[in-house]
């Protein structure tokens, strides 16, 4: 596919249980990433998919189980201190602040970074703000990169609830590469957009993973696009994981055929 290494482990999450009251959403889950792969996870409705993303970025707390990211092991952390730790995530149903410009958007994904520099910057000179206001230039320029990369620039003032679906995903994936993460959680970034939209968002997934050394970790339903990205796949069903490999050891496995000739996928 591409000149990229595939490196060691760099996140790893070891037997995953969440309950919610008497509903199972994941049990006994364990699935690594290695650095720089395109890492799928994929199973029917209410598999668990999105509860697993959601344990790796600390909107869930598993009651068992823990996820080790470079060696860092937690299952109880907030999704602010996951980000700040590299990793970062798109939404099934887009985060994004609908009257507010492309590039005000994609600013609030570097705020992270703008408070802790800027903090930083205080303690360093506390009465300049030249260097304030030199840092806010340079994750303004970063911004305007983003925009470039994903090819929005016609759109940077635009506010985002003015745009196409398929646009927007675009800005939301621009929001989350300006944290510029080690690790991004994709939540069914095809959801909802046409086929031109979804071969130039494959496209953009790729060359972040490729240009950028972004390690991915991706839901997604469409299997063509799955099966075409994927260097490795996980297959849940009712919460469990029952097939774990590459796209054709998991295309021809016959639990997996079984999961979803099971339902109206
Ligand atoms: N906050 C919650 N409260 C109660 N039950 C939940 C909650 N989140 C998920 N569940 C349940 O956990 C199970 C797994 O749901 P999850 O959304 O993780 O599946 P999914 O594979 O992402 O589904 P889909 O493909 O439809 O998005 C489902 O039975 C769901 O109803």
């Amino acid at each position: 596919m591409s000149k990229r290494q595939i490196g060691d482990v760099i996140l790893d999450v070891r037997h995953i249980s969440l309950r919610f009251g008497g509903v199972k959403a994941l049990t006994d889950i364990s699935l690594d990433v290695r650095e720089h792969e395109v890492r799928s996870i994929i199973g029917p409705n209410g598999a668990g998919k999105s509860s697993m993303l959601n344990c790796i970025n600390g909107v869930y707390i598993p009651q068992e189980g823990s996820i080790n990211f470079r060696g860092r092991s937690f299952n109880q952390l907030s999704s602010r201190d996951v980000a700040q730790m590299g990793i970062a995530r798109t939404f099934q149903n887009l985060a994004l602040f609908k009257g507010m410009s492309v590039i005000d958007n994609i600013m609030t994904g570097r705020n992270l970074r703008i408070r802790s520099s800027l903090l930083s910057q205080a303690f360093r000179n506390p009465f300049g703000l030249g260097g304030a206001q030199r840092e806010e230039e340079k994750h303004r320029e970063f911004v305007e990169r983003i925009i470039d990369f994903l090819e929005i620039q016609a759109h940077r003032k635009t506010p985002v609830g003015q745009l196409p679906y398929g646009l927007q995903k675009r800005v939301d994936l621009g929001r989350a590469l300006a944290m510029e993460p080690q690790v991004l959680l994709l939540d069914e970034p095809m959801a909802g957009i046409n086929l031109e939209e979804k071969q130039d968002m494959c496209r953009f997934i790729l060359d972040v993973n490729d240009e950028f050394g972004t390690t991915i970790v991706l839901i997604e339903h469409d299997m063509g696009v799955v099966m075409d990205i994927s260097d490795r796949v996980v297959v849940l069903d009712y919460g469990r994981k029952i097939a774990d490999g590459t796209p054709d050891e998991v295309l021809n496995n016959e639990e997996v055929i079984q999961a979803y000739l099971g339902t109206t996928h």
